[in-house]
């Protein structure tokens, strides 16, 4: 047994009480050997990381992206959804290479250690290019193929759906097990309803986790209403797509008979509150959805619609907006926020990460307390959602490996990872535009 002490720091607890602990790590299985209080056993361990001055918190989850839309970042904004798609970002998108899509995973996961957050859901093309760039740096991820059916004939669409289904079953457990997958229809209103009825059962049949959009924009869910007589959500439990291990994305325009259908069905939103104000999409009703017990996740989204990948701007900006859409300067509290990033988007995409305790998964980051902003300490709960940001984090370890050390990555080569990306995505424009 290898073993790794984060030793020294004050440590955020499941309960979110904050206790002065070390934390200890089993480096060979990925897990949480203890959290030992000061004065007890501390045996020496193999390998140590200080958190002298810091606060050690589970590793954020970033639960709902496309990562490497990093490519697109600052291409194209100010655009409401469905223009900023079909005039901007699907043309792009159609000159995508698989090369690139591996350039702008790695920049996105060089991103997302550099901010604390040890695993993601993704859904994009060329997906085994994800799971190698998660591969190399050492994350977690819970990735899937991205399938269209719009625009597409009748065998492609198919195709689409079969390519779906093929990443998924093919690539689950990859990377020592870091690696899960869902198949992921894009949206109810970009996947036709045969394609959804022929292929969620079969997804459902082989026990494999289905990830989508839904309720996103008003101008979704309107035609969805006129065209089925029912909330979009409805007709997607019709097809099954509500399941305990199903999550979904936005949730915006969701009514009460959606929430207390999510609930029954444990199926998790993903909230995206950057995006959402960015594309002008709405509000989601987050604490009315938690009110019901529904589990509500983080998500960013893609870089190109919020624009960074730092989950410490989405638990803000989730905090602020929640308010804002309940009118009620108590709701999506601080200690709630906190719950999302952490154990809510584990929750979701079913890891046993987002909590410190034994036996959990040995991931997390380690925030620098000793700074202007995160002073004086009344609350770290507080300061977590309010005053953190993703720079303030020294260490992140994942399946009980440092991905970052003293703000170091140690698995992925940051300049030539900067450097590739801007070279890719320039090559990508031009093609593009030319
Ligand atoms: N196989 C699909 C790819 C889907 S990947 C996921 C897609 O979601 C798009 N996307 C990014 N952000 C959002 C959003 O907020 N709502 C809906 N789609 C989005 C993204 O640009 C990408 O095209 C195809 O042939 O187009
Ligand atoms: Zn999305």
């Amino acid at each position: 047994m290898t073993t790794l002490r984060i030793a020294d720091g004050r440590v955020l607890r499941p309960d979110h009480t904050v206790e002065r602990a070390d934390v200890l790590v089993d480096q060979a299985s990925g897990e949480i050997l203890a959290v030992e209080p000061e004065g007890e056993g501390r045996a020496s361990a193999d390998d140590r990381l200080d958190a002298e001055g810091s606060l050690v918190i589970p590793g954020l989850v970033n639960a709902h992206t496309h990562v490497a839309m990093t490519l697109l970042r600052g291409y194209a904004d100010d655009k409401p959804l469905d223009a900023w798609l079909q005039e901007d970002i699907w043309p792009v998108e159609a000159e995508l290479t698989a090369e690139d899509v591996r350039a702008g995973a790695r920049l996105g996961i060089l991103e997302m250690i550099r901010s604390g957050t040890t695993a993601f859901a993704d859904m994009y093309f060329f997906m085994p290019e994800v799971v190698a760039a998660v591969e190399e740096s050492g994350m977690r991820a819970l990735l899937g193929y991205g399938a269209i059916t719009v625009g597409n004939d009748d065998e492609a669409a198919h195709q689409e759906m079969r390519d779906g289904l093929d990443f998924a079953e093919g690539y689950d457990g990859a990377a020592d097990g870091r690696v899960s997958t869902a198949f992921m229809p894009h949206s109810l209103t970009t996947v036709g309803e045969d394609y959804l009825r022929e292929y969620v059962p079969e997804a459902r049949e082989a026990g494999i986790p289905i990830h989508f959009h839904a309720n996103e924009t008003a101008g979704e869910v309107d035609p969805l209403v006129a065209d089925h007589d029912e909330r979009p959500l409805e007709y997607a439990d019709d097809i099954g797509m509500l399941a305990d291990t199903s999550f979904l994305a936005h949730g915006v325009h969701t009514d009460r008979t959606e929430h207390e259908l999510l609930a029954e069905r444990d199926t998790a939103v993903i909230h995206c509150p950057a995006s959402n104000m960015k594309l002008a999409s709405g509000m989601a009703p987050v604490q009315a959805m938690r009110d019901r017990g529904v589990t509500v996740g983080l998500g960013t989204d893609g870089a190109a619609s919020n624009n960074d990948l730092s989950l410490f701007d989405e638990m803000r900006d989730a905090a602020m907006l929640g308010k804002l859409a309940a009118d009620d300067a108590s709701a999506v509290a601080a200690d709630a926020v906190v719950e999302m990033a952490t154990q809510g988007g584990a929750e979701a995409l079913g890891l046993a990460s987002g909590r410190l305790e034994a036996g959990a998964n040995a991931d997390l980051a380690v925030l620098d307390l000793d700074q202007p902003h995160l002073t004086p300490d009344h609350d770290l709960v507080s300061h977590l959602t309010y005053a953190a940001s993703g720079s303030d984090v020294r260490h992140t370890v994942c399946d009980g490996q440092v991905l970052m050390r003293d703000r170091t990555v140690q698995t992925l080569d940051e300049q030539a990872v900067l450097a590739d990306a801007r070279e890719r995505a320039q090559a990508l424009i031009d093609r593009a535009e030319s």
